[in-house]
């Protein structure tokens, strides 16, 4: 039976190390402050976005929930982001996907500031990864608290086979990223990759990241393996679930995590020790 990755005690942890760091930048005068900007109504960002916040407050970062009709132009909301942009009590500011078809994602990544990037989805912050940059800089919230998984249940990176399902910007690529740059042996396979199977039976560290309810059973994991499911899917009766079937996972990965309570938390913490992050490198 595999080890639980509980992402959701890991979570407390890190919220905790975050609480304290906001004190100590509140004794220097420097009030964390995220902005999350959200363009029409869509049911499941206005979840994510409500946790948020309220994990926000509860860790004294000032945040703001800027809600925006889902009529909202690209020019709005380019406007909008200047404004924040150029806010000097703004630390960290994100805009939540999706995102209504009349408006650009990419434009709007590029439009926020790298320094305020609480997402690090700005192509200067990518750019910044890719090349293994020494200096600080913002990374994707959710491969960037993956890592701070595997390292607290001593996974080790260097030589290991990561194969990563998905090549997504917020997640895939950036996972990526981290798992080369920690000198891991990295391959991403996605919806185009044939014989898929032959890669993730092979992976030492197997990523999930497709959308797609169970799509990895037990059989295409390698006995011994670090499974890192990422999906979020709703079935018939609105629970939530991953894409890896976890019950015949279970019994043949050495180290899982659950969904709930496994990525999902610590992509939040992530966000929040993100955003103190900024407002120290503001200074
Ligand atoms: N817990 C968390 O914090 C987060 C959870 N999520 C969840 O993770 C999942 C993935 O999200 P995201 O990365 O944004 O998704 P995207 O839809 O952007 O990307 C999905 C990726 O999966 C690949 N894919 C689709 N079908 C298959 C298949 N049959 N075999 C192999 N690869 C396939 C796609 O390939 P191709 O590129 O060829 O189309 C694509 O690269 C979702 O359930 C999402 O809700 C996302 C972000 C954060
Ligand atoms: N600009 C942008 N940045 C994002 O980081 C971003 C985004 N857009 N769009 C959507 C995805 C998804 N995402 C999640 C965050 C928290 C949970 C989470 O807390 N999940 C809990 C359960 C939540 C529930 O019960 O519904 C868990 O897995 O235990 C999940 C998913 C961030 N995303």
């Amino acid at each position: 039976m595999a080890e639980l990755i509980d992402g959701k005690q890991l979570a407390k942890t890190i919220n905790a190390r975050t609480q304290q760091a906001v004190t100590q930048l509140k004794a220097q005068g420097i009030s964390p402050k995220l902005i999350v900007i959200i363009v029409g109504d869509d049911q499941a960002s206005q979840i994510y976005v409500r946790n948020k916040h309220r994990k926000a407050k509860q860790l004294g970062i000032i945040s703001e929930t800027r809600q925006l009709p889902e009529e909202t132009s690209q020019a709005e909301l380019l406007e909008i982001i200047d404004q924040y942009n150029h806010d000097d009590t703004v630390h960290g500011l994100m805009v939540q996907s999706p995102l209504p078809p009349q408006i650009d994602e990419d434009a709007i990544t590029r439009a926020i500031s790298p320094a305020k990037d609480a997402d690090g989805f700005n192509p200067v912050n990518v750019g910044n990864l890719y090349s293994n940059s020494p200096l600080n800089f913002p990374v994707s919230c959710t491969p960037k608290g993956i890592m701070t998984m595997l390292a607290a249940y001593q996974v080790k990176l260097a030589g290991a086979n990561a194969v990563i399902v998905g090549r997504s910007n917020i997640v895939g690529r950036p996972m990526a990223a981290l798992l080369l740059n920690a000198s891991a042996t990295v391959t991403v396979v996605h919806s185009h990759t044939k014989n898929m199977q032959a890669y993730t039976r092979e992976a030492d560290i197997l990523i999930v990241a497709t959308g797609i309810a169970h799509l990895i059973k037990g059989e295409d994991i390698k006995p011994g393996a670090t499974v890192i499911d990422v999906g979020m899917n709703r079935d018939e009766d609105g629970k939530l679930t991953g894409d890896v079937d976890f019950d015949s996972a279970e019994s043949v990965a050495g180290k899982i995590t659950p969904v709930p309570g496994g990525v999902g938390p610590m992509t939040i913490a992530t966000l929040l020790q993100q955003t103190v992050e900024l407002a120290k490198w503001s200074e």
